[in-house]
């Protein structure tokens, strides 16, 4: 699967069988908003956001609580559409494709972009069932084993599960539970990967191990993620997008600028604790 036909496999339902082309990153956009405004009912979550995320990245969202953060993580692979209230108005591009226009398939979508939530959510599955879940449901016709085992490399969850793939994912600790939930993305061989909160959940070591994990997915894919955590976004992100009260975006750029030179008041006093 090649970067450049992903706005046709997003109208179709056909099997991927191939392996991303993953070239060393590049400044190529991946994810883009324009004047994109998401109501619930009458309420404005995001007003007006326009950004370009690039690919192979990783790219923070962060923000005070009720900002809009996960509002806008979900319009980009439209799980805002389970939510009869939401309303989305503007463009969401993914591979110059608006996710939004009327042929595109949103669980084709979803395969291309997948999520990982804050509470680890395996299935009451093994752990080989896990992985190869949405393999099934894609009609999948590879070598699932090696998919799993390749997933799970991915995770870096292999080597300490390799020899229970039967047993329950239930049984694992927070942290692997994380992990194969990531390995469970991975497994379609989507472009980007969103995560909301993903580390909220875990004791440090686990989070730690997430850190270094989403570091080398972003070899790989473009990572989206939303944290509270500021020095999580300054260590893992390359990008960091500030989100303020009313679902703004008030400042976008490379994490370093954010974190250390900030062109909004408002940004820094964010940053330094003033508020949120
Ligand atoms: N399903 C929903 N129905 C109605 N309103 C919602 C829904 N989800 C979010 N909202 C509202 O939209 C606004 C933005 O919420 P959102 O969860 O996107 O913010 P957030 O920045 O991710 O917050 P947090 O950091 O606390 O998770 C809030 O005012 C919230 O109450």
């Amino acid at each position: 699967m090649s970067n450049t036909d992903t706005s046709d496999s997003l109208i179709t339902t056909d099997v991927e069988t191939g392996s991303n082309d993953r070239t060393a990153p590049s400044n190529r956009t991946a994810v883009a908003a324009r004047d994109l405004n998401v109501f619930y009912g009458d309420e404005q979550a995001i007003d007006d956001v326009s950004i370009e995320i690039p690919e192979k990245r990783v790219t923070a969202l962060i923000g005070p609580s009720g900002c809009g953060k996960s509002t806008f993580l979900r319009c980009i692979n439209r799980m805002n559409d389970m939510i009869d209230v939401c309303r989305v108005e503007g463009d969401v591009t993914f591979g110059g494709k608006n996710v939004y226009d009327a042929d595109v398939d949103p669980v084709a979508l979803r395969r291309k972009i997948g999520m990982v939530f804050q509470k680890p959510n395996p299935f009451p599955k093994s752990i080989r069932d896990n992985v190869a879940y949405g393999l099934k449901i894609q009609g999948f016709d590879g070598d699932v084993d090696a998919r799993v085992e390749e997933s799970l490399k991915g995770a870096a969850l292999w080597d300490e599960v390799k020899d229970q793939l039967d047993s329950s994912g239930l049984d694992l600790s927070g942290g692997q539970q994380q992990r194969l939930c990531i390995a469970r993305a991975i497994a379609p061989d989507p472009e980007v990967i969103l995560m909301d909160e993903p580390t909220s959940a875990l004791d440090p070591v686990a989070a730690s191990k997430i850190e270094d994990l989403i570091d080398d997915l972003a070899e790989e894919y473009t990572v989206i993620i939303v944290t509270h955590n500021m020095q999580q976004a300054a260590r893992i992100s390359d990008r960091t997008a500030v989100f303020l009260t009313g679902g703004q975006l008030v400042e976008y750029d490379d994490t370093t600028k954010i974190f250390e030179d900030p062109e909004e008041q408002r940004v820094e006093d964010y940053i330094t604790g003033k508020f949120g």
